[in-house]
């Protein structure tokens, strides 16, 4: 694959295989548990194999903004009665900074959230000046600002009843009990997803039915990459033509 075009002028050539210097940026929406974190890591493994330039490609969490709790709020959160899953539990304007500086290629700083202590570690992971980011999350597109920095917007779209199962698996490894997870995901999780996350699908570019487990995501993004020509369509159009190949010779 050619590396990016260096050229002499101000304008980088645009095609196929050079893009200005700035990072390709997609979001990934869906509620909790619905494979977001799966499907992005199931791009990024195909890309790395793809990619012989060693692009560097991340995956950033919007859990990493949610905001500090005040004393109350902690207490509240132990017992599973803070909502999370709420656009007030974000610190919108601290995503919104991180993004725009990311995009402008800055080097920076991503906390890494703590789901037991329901804190923010501020020595989390450095990232500096990433080719492709993606930025998965429950509430990804619900923030016009933010939304509108994403060259490309994923929407995981999996069973309520399925997420439910995965997340009360994830949740007591976290270490807690059944009934906080269910009182929690009935009163709050699932009210919140209907009316903040569910509403973002109708910004999605592509729409994943069933999140990670549908393997014919390559096709849907391959059908939008035939209408809009840009190097991770190329990288998508060529693991598609990969994926087939290998089914063709297994
Ligand atoms: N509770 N709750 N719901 C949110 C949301 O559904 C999901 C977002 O990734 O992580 C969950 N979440 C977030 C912070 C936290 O400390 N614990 C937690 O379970």
């Amino acid at each position: 694959m050619a590396s990016r075009a260096e050229t002499g002028n101000d304008q980088n050539t645009y095609g196929l295989m050079t893009r200005p210097n700035k990072p390709f940026m997609i979001g990934i929406g869906g509620g909790t548990a619905s494979g977001k974190s799966s499907v992005c890591a199931k791009i990024i493994d195909q890309l790395r194999y793809l990619d012989s330039n060693g692009r560097q490609v991340v995956i950033i969490s919007q859990d990493a903004f949610y905001r500090d709790l005040n004393e109350d709020e902690k207490k509240k959160a132990i017992k599973g009665e803070f909502n999370f899953d709420h656009p007030d539990a974000f610190d919108y304007k601290r995503m919104l900074q991180t993004m725009k500086d990311l995009a402008a290629s800055k080097p920076i700083m991503i906390p890494k959230y703590n789901y037991i202590s329901c804190t923010k570690e501020e020595n989390g992971v450095f990232l500096e000046q990433p080719d492709v980011i993606f930025v998965e999350g429950i509430l990804t597109f619900y923030f016009k600002e933010i939304r509108d920095l994403f060259h490309m917007k994923l929407f995981v779209d999996t069973d309520a009843d399925t997420r439910l199962a995965r997340r009360v698996n994830r949740d007591v490894l976290r270490g807690r009990d059944l009934e906080h997870i269910l009182n929690q995901y009935t009163s709050l999780v699932k009210p919140a997803f209907e009316e903040f996350c569910l509403p973002t699908k109708k910004y999605a570019d592509v729409i994943i039915p069933r999140g990670a487990d549908n393997t014919g995501i390559y096709f849907c993004l391959y059908s939008f990459a035939s209408s809009s020509i840009s190097f991770f369509f190329f990288f998508l159009l060529s693991l598609l033509f990969f994926s087939s190949f290998l089914a063709f010779w297994l």
